[in-house]
């Protein structure tokens, strides 16, 4: 494939400083510990500015999609794309997909320029607008075709990813020149191999405010017992993080690590307990925690998002129920 020089190696913010570019053959090894006598596991490769690219600045004509749930952070990266290319690699032609994926044969498209991106860092949600299901992949490609993309740069969670991939084996099969790029987004800071996933400090912080509203409430009455439950369906991230952070919670109910209700060791003996030495406390609860432990009524068997992702019990509706109930019994068999 044709290569050319890197727009950067003429620009001197950039050119001076020589280990700016990666070298193709960089890798990064997702296990940091490996046994002397083990295999070196997976290895990636490593992001970052090559010296060569395969596009023209002229040439390329880019597009900027965001898919699937929300997360503090999207129009910081959309505009960071936008920026970056126009500044760093003199692209002018960007548009952004309107709602996800189905916004490729179903809506229109926006011009995105730095002028146009130039506040929406200091806005929530995604600018472009999103979608869950919708990802019909050879009219996507038809419309990729149609316009003249060249690079396709999709910004959303597990379920955007594996469309990008679907995409890029349609293109593949197609034979078109066409970059697909996917730009992992996930809240819940559940990708392994990078330090920090977007928007996740910003979900830890606001949690804060929770918390703390939470314990104020616990604190004002006898016995009180503050609920907050968070955002993590398959991972307690947020949920331990704010934990952490705040120094009030007595207990972090977290889906890796089931818990039951009744008897020794139980939620109910933590909380009598918690209640007869401090009067009153705080749980924070993440979403996906115990949900083994709903009833059969209350689960939605086989519901499922328009992405086809479970959807789950309110578990902090739940819970709160369940100990009112074991409280009210408690003080029932006091007063008899
Ligand atoms: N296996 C898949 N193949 C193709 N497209 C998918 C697949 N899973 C999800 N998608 C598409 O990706 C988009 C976002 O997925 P979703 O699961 O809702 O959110 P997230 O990307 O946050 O996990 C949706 O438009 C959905 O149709
Ligand atoms: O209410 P929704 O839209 O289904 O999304 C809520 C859930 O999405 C998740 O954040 C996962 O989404 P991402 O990893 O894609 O950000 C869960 O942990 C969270 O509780």
């Amino acid at each position: 494939m044709q290569t050319y020089p890197n727009p950067l190696q003429d620009n001197p913010a950039y050119s001076v400083v020589k280990q700016y570019f990666v070298d193709v053959d960089d890798t990064v090894a997702q296990k940091i510990v490996v046994h002397k006598n083990g295999d070196r596991g997976i290895h990636f490769r490593r992001a970052g500015p090559r010296q060569k690219v395969y596009f023209k600045s002229d040439e390329v004509h880019a597009c900027i999609v965001t898919c699937g749930g929300l997360c503090p952070g999207l129009n910081t990266v959309i505009r960071e794309i936008v920026c970056g290319l126009h500044y760093m690699y003199g692209v002018s032609k960007i548009i952004g997909i309107d709602g996800g994926y189905m916004g490729f044969y179903s809506k229109n498209t926006v011009t995105l320029t730095p002028k146009v991106v130039n506040d929406i860092h200091k806005r929530g949600g995604t600018v472009l607008g999103t979608s869950r299901g919708g990802h019909d992949t050879s009219k996507i490609v038809d419309s990729i075709q149609d316009r003249g993309i060249n690079q396709v740069y999709v910004i959303g969670g597990d379920g955007t990813q594996k469309g990008a991939a679907v995409i890029y084996e349609e293109v593949r099969r197609r034979g078109l020149k066409v970059s697909v790029a996917g730009i992992p987004k996930t809240i819940d800071n559940d990708i392994p191999v990078i330090d920090r996933s977007f928007g996740f400090d910003t979900a830890v912080e606001e949690a804060q405010r929770a918390i703390n509203a939470a314990h104020v409430e616990a604190e004002s009455t006898e016995n009180g017992i503050g609920v907050v439950k968070l955002m993590g369906r398959y991972s307690g991230f947020i949920a331990m993080y704010a934990t952490l952070a705040s120094r009030d919670v007595d207990c972090c109910l977290i889906p890796e690590s089931p818990f039951f209700l009744e008897g020794k060791g139980g939620l109910f003996q933590f909380i009598r307990k918690r209640l007869k030495e401090n009067g009153h406390m705080v749980i924070v609860i993440a979403e996906g925690a115990g949900q083994d432990l709903l009833t059969e009524s209350m689960q939605s068997m086989g519901q499922q998002d328009a992405s086809g992702n479970k959807q789950l019990q309110d578990v902090g509706f739940w819970i709160s129920h369940r100990i009112k109930v074991h409280t009210f019994a408690i003080r029932a068999s006091r007063n008899s």
